[in-house]
């Protein structure tokens, strides 16, 4: 009798331990992720995420020293696939070299995360100076396109990937004295629609994220003088502006698996900021 309960509960047992083993597989656990301009801000929050939830990280930056300092937080954290690489993403040879490297470290690429951005200086679109326009293009979102032009042999070998570009509120409604960065920004969120589009049927989904204002050093001018801050806040109906980690996890959703069959889509996390296009 006894032994015939056992013999019925044996595949829920199976099952049960199963799903324990399953829950204790992280949701990245196995993937490579590529995250640019992540030694600090929102790419550094990224970084750890994605690094929590179980994916081997890629964080760079233009700095070797930043790199280096930020390898080693992740590390004291007691993380381990992590891997440290110098790349301004405007230079050929480091954007080949931060893919060459990953691939020879972990041995392919599932995730990119587009980070990096610029913005040389202040002012209205039409005051841009050409110098200052072309590098927030070549940044912003040259480089973005670049990039994913070298991820895909890497993600179509793995049968699939997931690209999330971080682009900005401003992409949606110009940032005032933001203007040519915020024009770079709804490029981005258009890139993301066409590399959706393309990559679709490779099992390669693209999606955006359009932060509202972050607390990081690229937003300093928004909240280092008092007067302005003030201003600022009373845009955001709530309140405040976001922390870095307040991106990570929708960043985090977007490249697992959670987010399957969500392509080509602009996420706003800007705490209630309005948004037009
Ligand atoms: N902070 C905000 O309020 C805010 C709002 C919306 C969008 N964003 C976007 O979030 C992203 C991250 O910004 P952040 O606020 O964390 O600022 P941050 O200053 O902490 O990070 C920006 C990083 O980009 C790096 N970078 C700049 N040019 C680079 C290049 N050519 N190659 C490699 N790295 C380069 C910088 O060194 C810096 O580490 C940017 O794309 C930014 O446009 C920020």
């Amino acid at each position: 009798m006894l032994r015939n309960i056992i013999s019925k509960a044996s595949p829920f047992t199976t099952f049960a331990s199963r799903s324990m083993s399953q829950a204790a597989e992280k949701k990245l656990s196995g993937k490579v992720a590529i995250i640019t301009a992540s030694t600090e801000g929102i790419g550094f929050a990224i970084a750890r995420r994605l690094a929590q939830d179980g994916a081997k990280v890629v964080v760079s930056s233009r700095r070797g020293g930043n790199v280096t300092r930020a390898v080693k937080e992740l590390e004291d954290e007691g993380f381990t696939d992590i891997l440290g690489l110098q790349c301004n993403v405007a230079k050929e040879k480091d954007r080949v070299n931060l893919i060459e490297q990953t691939v020879a470290k972990f041995g392919g690429i599932d995730i990119l995360v587009s980070n990096a951005a610029v913005n040389p200086a202040m002012g209205g679109v039409l005051d841009c100076p050409e110098p200052v326009w072309d590098k927030i293009f070549d940044v912003n979102v040259k480089s973005a396109m670049l990039i994913s032009q070298l991820v895909l042999p890497h993600m179509r070998a793995r049968k699939g990937g997931a690209i999330v570009y971080v682009a900005s509120i401003g992409g949606y409604h110009p940032i005032d004295n933001l203007g040519a960065y915020s024009v770079s920004k709804t490029t981005l969120l258009g890139l993301c629609k066409a590399v959706a589009q393309q990559l679709a049927p490779d099992n390669i989904r693209a999606n955006a994220i359009a932060p509202g204002i972050v607390k990081t050093r690229f937003s300093l001018p928004l909240h280092g003088n008092e007067e302005v801050y003030k201003k600022m806040l009373a845009t955001i109906p709530m309140g405040r502006m976001a922390e870095p980690r307040e991106m990570a996890g929708l960043v985090s959703f977007l490249v697992s698996d959670d987010a399957s069959y969500i392509t080509g889509e602009n996420f706003i996390a800007a705490g209630g900021m309005p948004s037009r296009l």
